[in-house]
């Protein structure tokens, strides 16, 4: 479980997060959303500590995040996987050898060990027979399997996806969505995705942290989201054009 708990954080002294505090329970595809510049990158990165807040906390099963000791920051760090936008992979590193980088990095497995581990996500992720192509070589649906498998490589706890289906056609997406959501019921992961793609709220949101303007004003799941009487909310939902004239 990781609970954040105030996260405040001003850039030039205007504030894109205003006390934001919640809970990503274990096993849950917990959903960021709101409209662009809102402040969900930005919270991603404050529970990354890529960027450090003004003030607040980010508990990983209760451990203390930001006040711990580097050392212990590190073992936490071991046990996140990131998928981050646009799948940054290595463009000069081969699918398997992108997906192998984290186990080289962080580990001090044998090498069987972790030509295992690295077939086995790939397999995970219908990419068994990819493993010598190049990034330039395979579709934008792809890379973010190969994203996804190098981000469960070292079978983390927690999994982080900034925009998973950024730049993706709405089947692929759907099957993206799909596949984590899969991943984090297996594993039992703790899984943020922060998006903007009301398509992956419908289908894999069970809860959902609505930011507006650097607070978080709304929390629910996909069912009550519809029905919510919250007006930024609503602007948000219905901005959708199809959802629009569903409603219509
Ligand atoms: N390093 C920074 N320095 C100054 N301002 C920043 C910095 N990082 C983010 N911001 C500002 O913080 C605000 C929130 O940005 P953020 O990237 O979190 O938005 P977002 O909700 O993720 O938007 P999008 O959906 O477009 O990615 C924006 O106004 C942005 O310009």
């Amino acid at each position: 479980m990781i609970e954040i708990k105030d996260i405040s954080k001003s850039f030039n002294g205007r504030k894109v997060l205003d006390n934001v505090s919640g809970v990503f329970k274990d096993g849950e595809t917990s959903l960021v959303i709101g409209a662009s510049g809102t402040g969900k990158s930005v919270l991603l990165k404050c529970m990354l500590d890529l960027v450090s807040p003004d003030s607040g906390e980010v508990y990983y099963d209760g451990r203390p995040f930001l006040k711990i000791p580097e050392k212990e920051r590190i073992d936490i760090r071991r046990e996140m996987g990131v998928l981050f936008q646009g799948g940054a992979l290595f463009d000069s590193k081969t699918v398997y050898e992108n997906v192998k980088f984290p186990l080289d990095m962080l580990t001090q497995q044998s090498e069987a060990d972790k030509r295992d581990r690295v077939m086995f996500c790939l397999k995970r992720v219908g990419l068994e027979s990819a493993g010598s192509r190049m990034p330039s070589e395979i579709s934008g649906g792809m890379k973010k399997r190969v994203g996804i498998a190098r981000a469960i490589v070292l079978n983390p706890k927690y999994l982080f996806c900034d925009e998973p289906n950024s730049g993706l056609d709405p089947l692929t997406s759907i099957k993206i969505d799909e596949l984590i959501q899969e991943i984090t019921q297996e594993y039992g992961t703790t899984t943020v995705v922060i998006t903007h793609d009301m398509n992956s709220v419908l289908s894999i949101g069970q809860n959902i942290k609505f930011l507006y303007q650097g607070k978080k004003i709304w929390e629910g799941d996909s069912k009550s989201i519809l029905e919510t009487e919250l007006k930024e909310l609503d602007e948000f939902v219905f901005s959708n054009h199809a959802l629009n004239q569903l409603r219509g």
